[in-house]
């Protein structure tokens, strides 16, 4: 028995059942009898809750055996006695996102950092699990070079494999021109480029200055514009690089804005090592957003520090609506050591569901992909959420 499977149930995951039961906890949704609320349904737009499977009445405290803080009420106080709560007093969640896209960046970013290759079917059947989540964007792998990332030398099977998946968009990383032709002839049909605002850690990562990686990618996105594909950008060390230390946000916002200005259609700003906080991200991306529009940037969080669910909740409060995530926590970049995985997509779907954001991620066909994935590295998923809804579920299924 593999160390995984004992302490964390994972032959126990929930079922659609008892996932209905754990939503009450995740998705904090005020459920009117009769009304067809699903998990992620939004509660901040104006429901009552004057009766519900997890509203007492119209009590503005919920759970109070169990939990001591009050609930907040809708923006549009509905409830007379939720006028005072928390967030309608401080408008914690005015110019929260309805809906949130996430970007499951797992296979990618998460399997180029895996000490031992991943064979080809693993990755591929991970993809086929992610699109069948209802994620509506898997990065699938990067088409890299071999001698610098190994674990991806099977760019081309992986894409090849997953290229007719409906449902979902599957962008590749591409370095450079060979890169993107390649990606293109294995049937990529969008793909992402990588500067970074770090001097030394383009160096390490791609071989170049930001200069010249500026140049390399104008090259790509114009090719691309030319046969319609469309290009992602990141922006790495947004926050600290693993050399330089803190970098400063008006770097970052020079390079978004260069990314953005060559046709980059989303700006994804990576904290690659994982040392943000809230504190350090409100300035960046006060910086960048007053160079690119809100509406292009993404969030993309490493978990080094822990910190990534309350960096994720202030740049949603900032008006950020893309997040990029990755299953069972996968993930790191081998050229910033020490760096641990991306934030995981379960934490956040959980966190938005309790948030009462959209996600139209199935959680429990999420889950069932992190053990897929976990089972096969033959190691804990970096999923706090998954692990407790798996225990969670474990008990329930008892009473
Ligand atoms: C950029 C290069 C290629 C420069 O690498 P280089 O060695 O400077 O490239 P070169 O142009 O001198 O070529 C050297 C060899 O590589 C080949 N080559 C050249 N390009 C390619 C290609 N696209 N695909 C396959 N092969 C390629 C080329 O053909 C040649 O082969 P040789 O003649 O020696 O046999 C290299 O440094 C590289 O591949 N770096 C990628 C590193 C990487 O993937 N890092 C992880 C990305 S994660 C990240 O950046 C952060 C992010 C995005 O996740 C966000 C965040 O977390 O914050």
């Amino acid at each position: 028995m593999s160390s995984l499977e004992e302490p964390l149930n994972l032959d126990r995951l929930p079922s659609l059942s008892n996932i209905d039961w754990l939503e009450r906890f995740s998705s904090g949704a005020c459920r009117p009898i009769g009304e067809d609320m699903a998990i992620g349904d939004s509660w901040t737009d104006g429901r009552s809750c004057s009766s519900s499977n997890s509203c007492v009445e119209d009590d503005d405290e919920y759970g109070r055996e169990n939990f001591k803080w009050r609930r907040h009420g809708s923006r549009n106080g509905i409830s007379s006695r939720r006028s005072k709560s928390f967030s309608t007093n401080y408008r914690l969640f005015d110019g929260m996102p309805k809906y949130v896209k996430i970007v499951e960046v797992g296979p990618r970013d998460g399997l180029q950092n895996e000490k031992n290759i991943v064979p080809t079917s693993v990755k591929v059947e991970l993809v086929q699990k992610l699109v069948s989540c209802g994620l509506p964007v898997v990065e699938v792998t990067g088409f890299v070079s071999p001698k610098w990332v190994p674990q991806l030398s099977d760019a081309k099977d992986v894409m090849e494999a997953v290229k007719d998946l409906e449902s979902a968009r599957l962008p590749v990383l591409t370095p450079n021109m060979k890169g993107f032709e390649a990606a293109v002839a294995a049937g990529a049909k969008e793909v992402a480029v990588f500067a970074s605002a770090s001097e030394s850690f383009s160096k390490s990562n791609i071989n170049c200055s930001i200069e010249e990686s500026l140049v390399r990618y104008r090259a790509v996105t114009s090719a691309a514009r030319k046969l319609s594909i469309p290009v992602r950008g990141y922006v790495s060390c947004a926050i600290g690089c693993p050399t330089e230390g803190a970098i400063s946000p008006s770097k970052v916002a020079y390079v978004a804005k260069e990314l953005h200005d060559m046709g980059c259609f989303e700006i994804s700003l990576g904290d690659t090592i994982g040392v943000a906080t809230p504190g350090s991200v409100v300035p960046m991306l006060e910086a960048v957003m007053a160079v690119v529009p809100v509406e292009k940037l993404a969030v993309h969080f490493h978990d080094t520090y822990g910190q990534s669910l309350s960096n994720i909740l202030v740049s949603l409060q900032m008006g950020i609506s893309t997040v990029d995530s990755s299953v069972a926590g996968l993930g790191g970049c081998p050229y910033a050591k020490g760096a641990t995985g991306n934030v995981s997509t379960e934490d956040v779907v959980y966190m938005l569901n309790g948030l009462g954001i959209k996600t139209n991620v199935d959680i429990q066909k999420l889950l069932l992909a992190g053990e897929f994935i976990s089972k096969y590295l033959d190691r804990p998923s970096g999923s706090k959420a998954a692990i407790a809804l798996s225990r969670v579920t474990a008990d329930a299924s008892k009473i």
